[in-house]
């Protein structure tokens, strides 16, 4: 099946047309089985809706399940129950209903991750790593490596890393490349876990005007900021999560 046959299919509510994700009556638990199988209920009917321009700051005690709010947005984790609509295009897709080869799609084109860490593979220069979605999507290098440059160059990342395997980067140097990796796209969603933790109050601030100029862009941005001036400065509201 491909995602083309599913996009025949929409949300049983009529949504606003800026809206460009719905995700309704979430559940998620988690099983584990090494501990006796104990179930841990994590999140109860969670519901959001995003539109174009707007930043939603997931908020609440450590252990809410923001993170996994995160993840089951991105396919990562699976849900119990519940609907996760994105606009793909000009479709309507539910992410809980899609093959995985459908997801990696989605991933390429709609809805960009911004994790907290780098994956780094040893001798793959700060570049490549940054310009790997851009290329999957089949832009030429030339172009790629341009967008990246500027992106490196506004987040401070010294020109001298740049050819350099991030493995050996900081804390903050790694989080850059992963900003610019996902900034470089031109998703119309983001999700942000922590993007700004590891950073100087300096790159801090380019993050959030990055992140800003998106805003103004008709991006959706969901994400978890610690930073309360971040927040303050980027959100336009929260989800809050209470302890279930
Ligand atoms: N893969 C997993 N397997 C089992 N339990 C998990 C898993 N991921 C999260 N949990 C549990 O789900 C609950 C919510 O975790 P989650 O990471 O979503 O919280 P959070 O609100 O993001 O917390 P924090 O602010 O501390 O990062 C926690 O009790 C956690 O132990």
């Amino acid at each position: 099946m491909t995602t083309q046959k599913l996009t025949t299919q929409k949300p049983s509510i009529e949504l606003s047309a800026d809206t460009l994700l719905y995700a309704t009556g979430i559940n998620k638990s988690f099983t584990l089985h090494n501990q006796g199988r104990i179930n841990l209920p994590v999140l109860n009917n969670a519901n959001l809706e995003v539109k174009a321009g707007e930043c939603v700051a997931l908020t609440g005690q450590s252990g809410s399940g923001k993170s996994t709010l995160m993840k089951s947005l991105y396919g990562n984790y699976g849900v119990d129950r519940g609907e996760i609509w994105l606009k793909h295009h000009d479709n309507w897709v539910d992410l809980v209903q899609l093959k995985p080869h459908q997801v990696i799609e989605i991933r390429q084109k709609t809805i960009g991750y911004v994790s907290q860490f780098l994956r780094v593979i040893p001798r793959v220069s700060a570049l490549d790593v940054a310009a790997e979605p851009l290329l999957e999507l089949g832009i030429d290098v030339d172009r790629a490596y341009q967008k990246i440059k500027k992106l490196f160059s506004l987040l401070n990342l010294p020109e001298r890393l740049w050819q350099l395997s991030p493995t050996t980067f900081s804390g903050g140097e790694k989080q850059r490349v992963n900003i610019a990796r996902a900034l470089a796209v031109d998703y119309p969603i983001f999700l942000l876990d922590e993007p700004t933790s590891a950073l100087d109050a300096k790159n801090r601030q380019v993050v959030v005007e990055l992140l800003t100029e998106k805003k103004s862009q008709g991006c959706a941005l969901i994400g978890i900021f610690h930073d309360e001036e971040v927040r303050n400065n980027l959100c336009t509201r929260e989800l809050r999560f209470d302890i279930n």
